[in-house]
């Protein structure tokens, strides 16, 4: 008999959340055990099925994980959260899948922390392709020395951080520094390379990254067309991250597993 995968949903009632709850309602091996939200969400105490299509869902929206048995938690929230999401996952053993970004440095060694102690999958894109286009830029660091790289990336409206964490985690792929510098509110560098955010409608996320060399340019884009992409992405993910031993993860192991 095939075993039931038991799931918690952090940063349910936000736009990944809910199209989270519609992709593992689609996994018949998969339990909602329940969401979380915010303490001041005004979905507190409702159950999933307000604030996903599907009626069937019973599983209680709450603002802690207090008492809560599952086997992964999802994580799309906030960083004000985030590490309370660690937390719980730590101290309950329980595998941990997060997506959300604008996180700090301290947060991200709390990541890298808690693998010692559970399995930890963190990508800033669940598009397995962004993996391979990083995975690229790194070839085209290491065999163009003359290389120089810029950065667009376009997001919703409501999108609170800046730069997105994909374009940082692009960037990272092509530069030896890891450190980001704000220019303006929608300026930065990282290294020399230069990232340009814009927040335009409900623009679901496109990343262009220009590539310049002596007698060539290279122009990539990616553009998501919907957050389907990510939530699918993320299921995937907790699905394989479940069998692993503790550690931190990438998409990477994935596309390699
Ligand atoms: N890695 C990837 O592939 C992707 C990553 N993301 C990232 O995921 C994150 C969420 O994105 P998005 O859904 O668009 O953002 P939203 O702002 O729509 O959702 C965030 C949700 O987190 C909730 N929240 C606030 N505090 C808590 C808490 N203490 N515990 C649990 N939940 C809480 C918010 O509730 P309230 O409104 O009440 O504050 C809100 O519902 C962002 O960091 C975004 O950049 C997004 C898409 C793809
Ligand atoms: O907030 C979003 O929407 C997205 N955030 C992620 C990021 O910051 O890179 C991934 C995706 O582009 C959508």
């Amino acid at each position: 008999m095939t075993e039931v995968l038991r799931v918690i949903v952090s940063g349910v009632t936000g736009r990944m959340g809910r199209r989270l709850v519609n992709a593992l309602q689609k996994q018949a091996t998969i339990h909602i055990v329940a969401g979380i939200t915010s303490p001041e969400n005004t979905f507190l105490g409702k159950p999933l099925s307000a604030v996903s299509h599907n009626a069937s869902h019973q599983a209680p929206i709450l603002s802690n994980f207090s008492g809560l048995q599952a086997d992964v938690v999802i994580d799309f929230s906030q960083s004000k959260c985030f590490d309370q999401v660690v937390d719980y996952c730590v101290m309950n053993e329980v595998a941990l899948v997060s997506g959300t970004t604008g996180l700090s440095q301290s947060q991200f060694d709390r990541i890298s922390q808690a693998g010692h102690f559970i399995p930890v999958l963190w990508a800033a894109n669940f598009s397995i392709n962004i993996q391979i286009i990083k995975n690229l830029l790194q070839v085209f660091k290491q065999k163009n020395h003359n290389g120089e790289y810029r950065i667009t990336e376009t997001h919703h409206q409501h999108k609170q951080d800046a730069p997105s964490g994909t374009a940082i985690a692009l960037a990272q792929s092509l530069s030896d520094s890891q450190h980001l510098m704000v220019v303006d509110h929608n300026r930065f560098t990282l290294g020399t390379i230069e990232i340009t955010s814009v927040r335009e409608a409900e623009v679901p996320g496109t990343h262009q990254i220009y590539c310049d060399f002596p007698n060539e340019t290279i122009t990539i884009e990616h553009v998501s067309k919907n957050g389907d992409l990510f939530a699918e992405g993320a299921v995937s993910a907790a699905k394989w991250l479940v069998q692993q031993d503790n550690g931190l993860y990438d998409l990477n192991a994935i596309i390699l597993a």
